[in-house]
């Protein structure tokens, strides 16, 4: 046995016992283990554990002896055990090193976020140049190109590029020489830079500045007198406990030091072990949702950087700090609204750590093979890989994995996800690699970023805003500032447009299916700017804020800048992107001149637009953020105006709460105005919809959207004739995947097609990955298939709906009527419902829905 896992029933007191060696600590814990409670017995520093875990938490013990207690099996640790409290839980190591400053300090880290000082940039920048020196890059050039990199941070931060350069120069001259001593020292190499490194059985994860025949060496930018510090000899520890070579010497690099700049320590394994004790802590901390007090350690308060934050936070959202308060405590509402969304956002990361499980158990792991490698002009590499097994995947367009050769604990990179089809997968990735399998390697930044938009509202935004969004005062609109037209052929965008110009705090602007969002946003963005205001425009994803950008193209405006990575931004949107590398001044100038800036939620809680302020924020998709993701934008300006549906799909969160828009539009239904007019639908199609979802009040823009049909572009069997057509299928679903309904969308997809219509122009749909996987390997690559939820925001002329679904509905396609609205609302000319009528049947809503289509 080498390992025994379980969940907590019960935690016994810690208590000292006379062993042959001596005074020991023990403490007992109950695991649920394979059904039946276990005992397990946590010995000396171990017992520790049991301070902090509680009932519910998962924990490992890795080498356990085995013992036998009145006839019951159970376990205690023993010489070469470790101890890992919720395993799946991947604590990143730089975590763990602020943790053993004080937990407060990780605490408040995550809180607070990492803000734009020059020391960050500056250590961003030697870290980088550090990486080329690594890979035989000549200093002087890595340096000119590693600063311009960070052009619009040093910018902002008002700083010349030469005196950077200066400083850089120094830090890395720090390290020239001892990199000549070790390489002349051993002969080379074995040098590592930039390793991604993780471990699923003990809860860790990070990425190792460089790896030096297989040793961790740490890089900081600070100077250093004596011993490494031992919060990085505590970091330095993790990387080591993740790596499987077993290292026994760390290296720090202080490139700020006077002198020699290594300092070279022992990996004792009671080094070690403590880093993993500290690791969990951490783990069982956040997982329990603590919020730490500083009690847990000896730091000195006095003596810390984070003072200040520490006990303005403390006094004002009324917690615990051995440091001690400053402020009167918020009043209730904001500190109740802290409270939940700091809990759900917890409880997101959560969900994210969660999607790792592949990297311990395999399931869900990809396996591929390289169909074709192609190198990219910024080094990097565009893998085409084949998929080679048929199992359905989650990973997604944009995701972040890890790629490996078939063992990711061993050489794994790192790659984001650029295409996923039924039989293949792009990645972007730095370096080429022989990848046979994709592990989904999701990341918290976003809900990192979301927690810092969470702080700001709550800590920083002015009070008029919070009374706004907290209920205690109703939006004020201005009189004066809604004259003239602003859209001539429809009248609900043009008050749409009146009322945000007008607005004082904001305005919520509901767009149906169809009915001119993103004209309107277009529209709203040109008349702020024609008053001289400056505009943020932000989406919850690229493709949203790259549509709107478009829309404003065709408006013939162009004066905008796109924030993005070059992976995020789409194609023909790359030239408008936002080039951050350059001169400081000139960076700097260039996007604080920008009239419009555009870049989705999570960019706006980035470091770079945190500084940034705005006279209106402009958020697409509103009704699919989360309160803080919405806070993120609109913390940056002074008036927001919020463009959704909350008739359509919700928020993907942890927790079942309306968007900020729905609440908001709820709350102040006057400063609200619904678009009615819509120009995608024929009326046949949009009527149901019309009639469940909009009271009625959905209309064709015009005659010509009105009377679409599939018959003006094709010549159709009979049965297509009226714009919705229900295609009955008596078939059997299975595990999410139902044969017969495949078949048969695939029959009306090959009658389609010789009809005329053209293949592109038909989307299928179905509620479950595994069914859009069946019916992607049927279909040729040019028909989208998919999930609703990737097909809100676009349209197709013929939509093909199969509902799988053979007994009762309980699939999510049902769950939520709004996704069905979504699914419904999809097609131009024609969609055709594919499904078991008795299923349907069972269900009031999917009844009324079959009454309109037959
Ligand atoms: N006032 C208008 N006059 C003429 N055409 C319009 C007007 N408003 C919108 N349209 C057209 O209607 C179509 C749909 O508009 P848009 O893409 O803005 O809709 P949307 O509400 O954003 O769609 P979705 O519900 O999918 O998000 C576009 O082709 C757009 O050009």
């Amino acid at each position: 046995m080498d390992k025994v896992e379980g969940t907590v029933l019960e935690v016994g007191e810690t208590r000292t016992v006379a062993t042959r060696y001596g005074e020991r600590e023990l403490a007992e814990l109950t695991l649920l283990v394979d059904g039946e409670p276990t005992k397990v017995t946590l010995w000396g520093d171990w017992a520790e554990t049991a301070g902090y875990v509680e009932q519910g938490h998962t924990v490992a013990v890795l080498n356990p002896n085995v013992t036998e207690n009145e006839g019951r099996t159970g376990y205690a640790t023993g010489e070469d055990s470790r101890v890992v409290v919720e395993p799946s839980y991947l604590v990143n190591a730089t975590d763990v090193r602020a943790w053993v400053q004080c937990p407060r300090i990780e605490y408040l880290n995550k809180l607070t976020g990492v803000p734009l000082k020059y020391e960050v940039v500056r250590g961003t920048v030697v870290h980088g140049v550090f990486e080329d020196m690594l890979n035989g890059e000549e200093v002087e050039g890595s340096v000119d190109e590693r600063v311009r990199d960070a052009g619009l941070e040093l910018g902002l931060l008002g700083r010349e590029a030469d005196g950077v350069r200066d400083e850089v120069r120094e830090h890395a001259r720090a390290v020239e020489g001892w990199l000549e001593q070790t390489r002349l020292g051993d002969g080379d190499d074995g040098w590592r830079t930039e390793k991604t490194l993780f471990d699923a059985s003990l809860g860790m994860k990070g990425r190792a500045d460089a790896l030096r025949a297989d040793s961790p060496v740490e890089l900081k930018t600070g100077s250093c007198d004596g011993d490494a510090r031992f919060k990085d000899k505590i970091q330095t520890a993790c990387y080591a406990l993740m790596l499987q070579t077993n290292p026994q010497t760390g290296v720090v690099l202080y490139t700020g030091t006077d002198g020699a700049p290594a300092r070279e320590f022992r990996l004792s394994d009671g080094l070690l072990d403590f880093a993993l004790r500290k690791r969990n802590e951490v783990a069982a901390s956040e997982t329990a949702g603590r919020t730490p007090t500083g009690h847990e350690a000896n730091a000195d308060c006095s003596r810390c950087f984070e003072y200040d934050t520490c006990t303005v936070v403390a006094g004002r959202l009324d917690q615990e700090s051995k440091a001690g308060t400053v402020g009167e405590p918020l009043p209730d509402e904001e500190r109740d609204y802290f409270e939940e969304q700091h809990a759900v956002l917890e409880q997101e990361r959560r969900a994210v750590h969660d999607e790792h499980s592949s990297l311990s158990d395999d399931e869900g792991a990809l396996e591929v093979r390289v169909r074709d490698a192609e190198p990219l002009a910024d080094g990097g590499w565009r893998l085409e890989l084949s998929r080679t097994s048929d199992e359905p995947t989650r990973i997604t367009e944009g995701d972040l994995v890890l790629v490996s050769d078939g063992d990711p604990s061993k050489d794994a990179e790192t790659a984001w996800v650029r295409d996923v089809t039924a039989d293949a997968v792009a990645v972007r990735v730095g370096e080429r690699i022989d990848a046979t399998r994709i592990d989904a390697y999701p990341s918290t930044v976003t809900v990192d970023r979301y927690m810092v938009a969470l702080h700001d509202f709550v800590l920083k935004a002015d009070e008029r805003r919070r009374d706004v969004l907290l209920g205690r005062a109703s939006p004020g609109f201005d009189g004066t500032a809604s004259d003239g037209t602003y859209i001539e052929n429809n009248e609900a965008q043009d008050r749409a447009v009146a009322r945000s110009v007008a607005a004082r705090d904001l305005s919520l602007i509901q767009g149906p299916p169809g009915t001119g969002k993103t004209h309107t946003v277009a529209r709203l963005v040109r008349a702020l700017v024609d008053r001289g205001e400056r505009v943020l425009l932000s989406s919850f994803t690229n493709r949203a804020v790259d549509n709107a950008l478009e829309a404003l193209l065709e408006q013939g405006y162009d004066g905008f800048v796109r924030l993005g990575t070059r992976d995020g931004v789409r194609a023909d949107m790359l030239e408008h992107r936002f080039d951050e590398a350059g001169e400081p001044t000139e960076r700097a100038s260039a996007l604080r001149d920008a009239s419009v800036v555009a870049c989705t939620t999570a960019t706006c809680a980035s470091r770079v637009m945190r500084e940034q302020g705005f006279d209106y924020a402009v958020v697409d998709e509103a009704s699919q953020l989360t309160e803080p993701a919405t806070l993120s934008a609109v913390n940056l300006a002074s008036t927001f105006v919020l463009v959704g549906d909350h008739e359509q799909l919700p928020p993907v969160s942890a927790s079942e709460a309306p968007s900020m828009f729905e609440r908001l539009a709820d709350k102040y239904p006057e400063s609200a105005v619904t678009l009615r007019r819509q120009y995608r639908m024929a009326q046949r199609i949009q009527s149901f919809s019309s009639k469940e979802f909009y009271d009625g009040a959905l209309f064709p823009a015009d005659d010509e959207v009105a009377r679409r049909s599939i018959e003006d572009i094709a010549d159709p069997p009979d049965r297509y004739s009226d714009p919705v057509t229900f295609v009955p299928v008596d078939g059997e679903e299975r595990q999410n995947v139902n044969v017969d309904e495949a078949e048969a969308v695939e029959a009306v997809h090959a009658e389609l097609v010789d009809s005329g219509v053209p293949s592109g122009s038909i989307a299928v749909i179905a509620p479950f990955r595994a069914q859009v996987a069946e019916l992607g390997r049927r279909l040729p690559d040019e028909t989208p298939v998919d999930t609703v939820d990737r097909f809100q925001g676009s349209s197709q002329d013929t939509v093909v709906l199969s509902f799988v679904a053979s007994d009762d509905l309980d699939s999510p396609v049902f769950d939520d009527p709004r996704r069905l609205n979504v699914a419904l609302t999809r097609a131009k000319r024609a969609l055709v419902l594919v499904g078991n009528p008795d299923a349907l049947r069972t269900d009031p809503f999917c009844s009324r829905l079959l009454d309109w289509a037959v």
